[in-house]
């Protein structure tokens, strides 16, 4: 808590729970790189390598079979297949004919008669659940998958969804956050189902998110945070409307998250986590994509003498979707007047301009490698953790961005000096909007595209 006066001398030698828990985790960390550079360097790339098939074997396990103690993710049974069949997509390696099988026709009980996905057969449909059945399908690809998802129920489920402040309600009588409006928007436009309804004053919710610290909360008045400054980033993105956030804020309050640790917190004085690695290093690989626009609200700021004078400046600016789409041609990702949302995820990828990344790539790489990599497989939030199938997903999908962040194309192959460790940890390439790999992406918007 704020004060005013500098602590006395008894409370300055009694540190406070969390200071004495970020120092604890600091020494966990810079042993680990104690003992990595007293180590010949032979020993050294030994560390570095991901455990390919180590991390295969834990996590086709997962498929197969999950104790008893998994119970409590009874509700989130899609979330574990996308985090489980995505690691193993991101890792190259293919799903075998009886799983995939498998988990098409079990995602399919999941899939609601009225539309949406729920947690498990029987459940009520869910937005989250939604999108990690969704991305879950794109990655295993082929007819059978991309065809079993009804579109036309799914839009009616999202619509009803919808809610009068612009925002999606998580499922009926659910949380109304960034969450929910990313997962949403992020689904119609990959199903290219993306349209104004859905659209309409989501832009307005997300704003209302942006926190005085520059990132985005859950929902207005709650504190900035990586995971929903993504998801109010992303859908941001895909419905056209980025250049309304306060990006340079954002950018300033995002890259300041990775700290000493090598890896990202989530929000401000909290601990480093794996998972950050996507959540955060997602949204500063997306304002990477943003850079023209962020210049362009830079110099426009500087042509005031104060800050309040910018963000008067900001609010008349917003809401216009000329503006908006003005800014996105700016980027070079359309050429056309009105909003050209239904294309905004592809032409994000095929207008990639190489650039340098906006954190620092190699020091994530470090701690993802030394610090979250369990070297019996599977990936954790920070060492002394265990690890689980969540943060193998985020951990991976955030050090395959780091891989391709200077890259020239979004999968033309890296240099060999931008990989950490040896060449051979080179994983698939994602795309940043939707967190699938970029391939399985590619195939669903052709399918999708013609429907
Ligand atoms: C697509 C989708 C559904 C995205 C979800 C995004 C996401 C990870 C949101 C974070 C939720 C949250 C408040 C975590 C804080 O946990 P904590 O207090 O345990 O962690 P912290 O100390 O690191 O903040
Ligand atoms: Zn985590």
């Amino acid at each position: 808590m704020a004060t005013s006066s500098p602590p006395t001398e008894a409370e300055a030698l009694s540190p406070t729970v969390s200071q004495r828990d970020q120092w604890i985790v600091e020494s966990h960390v810079f042993q680990i790189y104690q003992l990595f550079a007293s180590i010949p360097p032979n020993a050294q790339s030994l560390m570095l390598e991901v455990q390919r098939d180590k991390h295969i074997e834990y996590l086709t396990k997962g498929l197969h079979h999950l104790s008893s103690t998994f119970s409590v993710l009874d509700s989130n049974r899609p979330w574990l297949c996308y985090w489980i069949i995505h690691s193993i997509a991101l890792l190259g390696e293919f799903i075998d004919d009886e799983i995939e099988d498998n988990t098409v026709d079990f995602l399919n009980r999941c899939q609601d008669p009225n539309g949406g996905y729920a947690g498990g057969p029987g459940q009520m449909p869910h937005l989250a659940t939604t999108y990690a059945a969704v991305n879950t399908l794109i990655t295993l690809g082929g007819d059978k998958a991309l065809a079993s998802i009804n579109r036309d129920k799914l839009y009616g489920f999202m619509r009803r969804m919808k809610q009068p402040n612009g925002g999606f309600s998580m499922h009926d009588g659910g949380e109304i956050d960034a969450r929910a409006c990313y997962t949403a928007i992020s689904v119609a436009s990959v199903l290219n189902i993306l349209d104004e309804e859905l659209i309409k004053n989501v832009g307005d919710f997300i704003l209302s998110c942006q926190t005085y610290e520059g990132g985005i909360a859950g929902e207005p008045g709650s504190e900035a945070h990586g995971g929903y400054t993504f998801c109010g980033l992303a859908a941001m993105i895909l419905i056209g409307e980025a250049n309304r956030l306060d990006l340079p804020r954002l950018l300033d309050w995002a890259v300041f998250r990775q700290g000493k640790e090598c890896g990202f917190q989530g929000r401000t004085n909290k601990l480093v986590d794996g998972c950050y690695s996507f959540w955060q290093g997602g949204a500063v690989a997306l304002l990477q994509r943003l850079h023209s626009i962020i210049d362009e609200q830079m110099a426009e700021a500087s042509q005031f003498s104060t800050i309040s004078d910018v963000h008067e400046e900001n609010e008349s600016l917003a809401g216009t979707s000329s503006h908006a789409t003005c800014r996105i041609k700016h980027e070079g990702m359309n050429e056309s007047h009105s909003p050209d949302f239904k294309n905004i995820g592809y032409n994000f990828i095929n207008e990639w301009r190489a650039s340098e990344p906006l954190f620092h790539s190699m020091a994530l790489q470090q701690y993802i490698l030394l610090c979250a990599q369990d070297q019996d497989g599977g990936l954790r939030d920070k060492p002394g953790k265990r690890r689980d199938h969540y943060h193998s997903c985020y951990c991976l999908s955030g050090l395959s961005l780091c891989q391709y962040s200077w890259s020239k194309r979004p999968d033309s192959p890296p240099l060999p000096k931008v990989v950490m460790g040896p060449y051979s940890n080179l994983l698939e390439p994602i795309h940043p909007l939707f967190n699938v790999v970029l391939e399985q992406y590619r195939e669903a918007r052709e399918f999708f595209a013609g429907l």
